[in-house]
C-alpha cells in the first residue's frame, strides 16, 4: 500500500532524498517543464506545494525555486507550503510538529514580511501515522496566524476526522476526502470549506472514490486538482475532469465548474480568475470541437481539442496539428 511503500523509506521520504541530491538548476528545469507540459493541457494558474524538502532549508530551497520560475513563465502560481508533508528524517510527529511551528513558521512569516517569499496557504498531510489530527490542528491554526490559508490533506487513507477538524478551524479547503464521514460532509457544508477532489490519485493508487455526490448534495464547494506528484504522474486537468465524471459521477457541468471557477475560489483568486465575465483576467483555452463537452469527453486526447491557450489575452501556447501546417 501507499503507507507500506512511505514506512519502508520509499514515496515522499525518496522523493526529498532526490529532491535534495539535485542541483537548484535541474530542480527548476525540471519544474518549469511541468508546467508547461500542464499550459499544454489547458492550465493557466498552478497550485505548487513544497514538502520535498521537509528540514527548512530545504523547504526554502523549493520556495525559491518557484519564486524564480514565476519570474521566467508567464503562467499564475499560488504557493503551499508543506513542510509537515512527512516527518523529518529521526524525528517522531510530534518533534516535527514543534520543529514546524517554533523554527519553520517564524523564519516564513519574516520571509513573508520582507516580502522575502510569496506564500498562500499552508498545509499538513494529515493521516494515520504522519501527522494526527491534533498535531495537524496546530499546524495549521500556527499558519493561519502568520496569514496562511489552511488548505491540506485530510482523511485520504483513513478517516482521521480531518474535515471536521478543518470546518472546525476554518480551514478554506481540505484536498483527497476519499474516507470522509457523513458528520465531516456536514461539517464542510456547514462552513463552506472547499474539498479538492483528486481523482487521478485516487485511480492510480486503487482508493476507494472520495463520495462526491454525496457532498455536492450537501453543498460542499468541490475543486478538482491533477494532483500531479511522483506517484500521480499526470498534469493535464482534462485527464482529471474525465475521470471525476466517470468514477465520481460528477456531470460534466460540474465538472466544468470545479476545474474552474471553484478551482479559483479554493485558492481564493475567484474576483481575478474561473469565468468569463467582464473585469477578469482573460485566462482561456480556444477549442477545435462542436461542443465544450468535448474537453473532457475525448479521454487523452486534449492536446487535438485544445488549440490556443491564452493566459490574460496573450497566447502563451499553440498545439500545432499537421493539418493546421500545411
Ligand atoms: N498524500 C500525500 N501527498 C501527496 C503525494 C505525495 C507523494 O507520494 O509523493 C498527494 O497529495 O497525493
Amino acid at each position: 500500500t501507499y503507507m507500506d511503500i512511505m514506512n519502508s523509506g520509499g514515496g515522499i521520504q525518496y522523493t526529498v532524498e532526490q529532491t535534495n541530491k539535485a542541483s537548484d538548476a535541474k530542480l527548476l528545469s525540471v519544474f518549469l517543464n511541468r508546467l508547461k507540459r500542464m499550459v499544454r493541457a489547458g492550465t493557466t494558474y498552478v497550485e505548487c506545494k513544497t514538502g520535498y524538502g521537509l528540514e527548512w532549508k530545504s523547504e526554502l530551497r523549493l520556495l525559491n525555486i518557484i519564486k524564480s520560475a514565476k519570474s521566467q513563465m508567464h503562467i499564475g502560481l499560488s504557493t503551499t507550503y508543506c513542510g509537515a508533508h512527512a516527518l523529518q528524517k529521526n524525528k517522531s510527529a510530534e518533534e516535527t510538529t514543534n520543529d514546524i511551528i517554533n523554527n519553520q513558521i517564524p523564519a516564513l512569516k519574516d520571509l513573508i514580511q520582507n516580502g522575502d517569499c510569496d506564500v498562500q496557504s499552508i498545509d499538513v498531510f494529515c493521516e494515520k501515522g504522519v501527522f494526527d489530527t491534533d498535531q495537524a490542528r496546530r499546524i495549521l491554526l500556527a499558519g493561519k496566524e502568520i496569514g496562511l490559508r489552511a488548505n491540506f490533506h485530510g482523511d485520504e487513507l483513513n478517516n482521521t476526522g480531518s474535515a471536521e477538524m478543518g470546518a472546525e478551524i476554518e480551514a478554506h479547503a481540505i484536498s483527497h476526502l476519499e474516507e470522509i464521514s457523513d458528520a465531516g460532509i456536514k461539517a464542510m457544508a456547514d462552513k463552506k470549506t472547499f474539498a479538492i477532489i483528486l481523482p487521478y490519485t485516487g485511480y492510480i493508487l486503487r482508493l476507494k472514490m472520495p463520495p462526491v455526490r454525496k457532498m455536492i448534495e450537501a453543498g460542499v464547494p468541490i475543486a478538482l486538482g491533477s494532483d500531479f506528484n511522483p506517484n500521480a504522474f499526470s498534469s493535464a486537468m482534462p485527464v482529471t475532469m474525465n475521470l471525476a465524471c466517470v468514477l465520481c459521477h460528477m456531470t460534466l457541468p460540474e465538472a466544468l465548474v470545479a476545474a474552474t471557477i471553484n478551482s479559483a475560489a479554493a485558492l481564493g483568486i475567484s474576483d481575478k480568475y474561473g469565468s468569463l465575465e467582464i473585469g477578469k483576467k482573460a485566462d482561456l483555452i480556444l477549442c477545435r470541437c462542436p461542443s465544450w463537452e468535448h474537453i473532457i469527453y475525448e479521454f487523452g486526447d486534449h492536446e487535438h481539442v485544445i488549440k490556443h491557450v491564452m493566459k490574460e489575452g496573450v497566447i502563451v501556447h499553440t498545439n500545432y496539428l499537421e493539418e493546421d501546417i500545411e
